[in-house]
């Protein structure tokens, strides 16, 4: 058994990430930890999310000594937001812990793209520079042997699934920009209550225009820029990303599916994608389930991708846990279906 840590247990990821260790037949749910200081320390983690009770009831202990944590470890997942997951990895990592970190502080190389889009500097470029990007269909082998896995962002997941099979098969015309346009629900924004996401302020809006750190996460590891506008709506959770691209010149529909095909349904129960040809996704077939669901329809040199996944799951917490499957040579969607 793997003593796995949970930091930032508290929060929407880290407690669907509480469920899913607890549930894994070669974990061991060793710690859930919340900040030093945290309102939360020391209750269980089932006084919170109440759908855990039964389940999983141990404490939320303040994180006073990561070193101490660290040395216990096997695997530590880092539920936290980018600025503590940078500051905390290093301290795992050190201590040659396996860390996946939920956040973006180790997604995107680039000089100044932390200061740009984060709002810090990066201090632990080696790191970043090792750290594996951990799109589970995409990027297994590298998975295979990382250390540090940066578990992509929910908007980037969505649209990098849909987009990925038809770029690598040379069939969009890259000089026209794909445009994603994608909406999230309000859990995308974590536990934390701010007046953007309270109750009455939520409506349906595109918000990040031309500015969302998730647009050149997206570009940067599908090798192809695009035009990216997230929405916030009136629902808890799910993310739908519409995408329309312009094809390359001669390709058909048939192209398409073969290409989809060939990413995607060889690998069946090995993965965590779901195609549906003709048919639309939609949020409702992918809530509280680890899929995501891509669906296309090409018209002339067009096509319109639709993609679902539950942000808080695919998006985040049980795409982390396929990259620790992966890691471990355990079956990919163990503790997931
Ligand atoms: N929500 C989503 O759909 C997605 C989220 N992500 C990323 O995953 C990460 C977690 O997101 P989410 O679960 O939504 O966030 P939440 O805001 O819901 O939870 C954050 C957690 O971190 C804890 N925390 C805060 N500061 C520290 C600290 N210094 N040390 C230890 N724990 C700390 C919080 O508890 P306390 O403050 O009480 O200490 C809380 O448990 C973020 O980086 C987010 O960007 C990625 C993809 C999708
Ligand atoms: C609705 C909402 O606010 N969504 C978040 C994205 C959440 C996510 O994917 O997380 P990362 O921050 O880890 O990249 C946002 O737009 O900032």
């Amino acid at each position: 058994m793997l003593n796995t840590f949970i930091i930032g247990a508290s929060g929407y990821t880290g407690a669907e990430l509480a469920k899913m260790v607890h549930t894994h037949p070669q974990l061991n749910l060793a710690g859930l930890y919340v900040s030093a200081n945290s309102l939360d320390a020391n209750k269980p983690v089932s006084d919170l999310h109440g759908q855990l009770k039964g389940i999983v009831d141990l404490p939320l202990q303040p994180l006073t000594d990561p070193a101490a944590v660290a040395a216990k470890a096997d695997i530590v997942l880092l539920a936290t937001a980018h600025e503590v997951s940078h500051d905390l990895a290093t301290i795992f990592l050190s201590k040659d812990c396996q860390v996946f970190d939920l956040s973006g502080a180790f997604r995107v190389q680039g000089d100044d793209f932390y200061t740009q889009y984060y709002g810090f500097e990066h201090q632990h470029q080696q790191w970043l520079e090792k750290a594996v990007y951990g799109l589970a269909e995409w990027n297994s082998q590298a998975i295979k042997q990382a250390q540090l896995v940066a578990v992509p962002g929910c908007y980037p997941t969505a649209s990098q699934l849909a987009l990925k099979p038809l770029l690598e098969a040379n069939l969009i015309d890259k000089d026209q920009w794909p445009v994603i346009n994608a909406v999230s629900g309000v859990s995308g924004a974590g536990r934390k209550a701010t007046m953007v996401n309270s109750f009455c302020e939520v409506s349906l809006q595109a918000y990040g225009v031309f500015g969302h750190r998730h647009q050149p996460e997206i570009a940067t590891h599908l090798g192809c820029d695009v035009i990216f506008t997230p929405h916030l709506g009136n629902f808890k959770r799910g993310i739908l990303a519409t995408i329309t691209a312009k094809l390359a010149p001669g390709v058909d529909a048939g192209k398409v599916a073969e290409a989809m095909q060939q990413a995607y349904q060889g690998q069946s129960g090995q993965h965590a994608v779901r195609l549906l040809g003709e048919q639309t996704a939609s949020i409702q077939n992918v809530v509280n389930t680890c899929f995501c669901d891509i669906g296309w329809k090409v018209q002339g040199q067009h096509i319109i991708l639709t993609s679902a996944i539950d942000n808080l799951l695919k998006g985040a917490s049980s795409q982390a846990m396929q990259c620790i499957n992966i890691r471990n040579d355990f079956p990919q969607l163990t503790a997931l279906v």
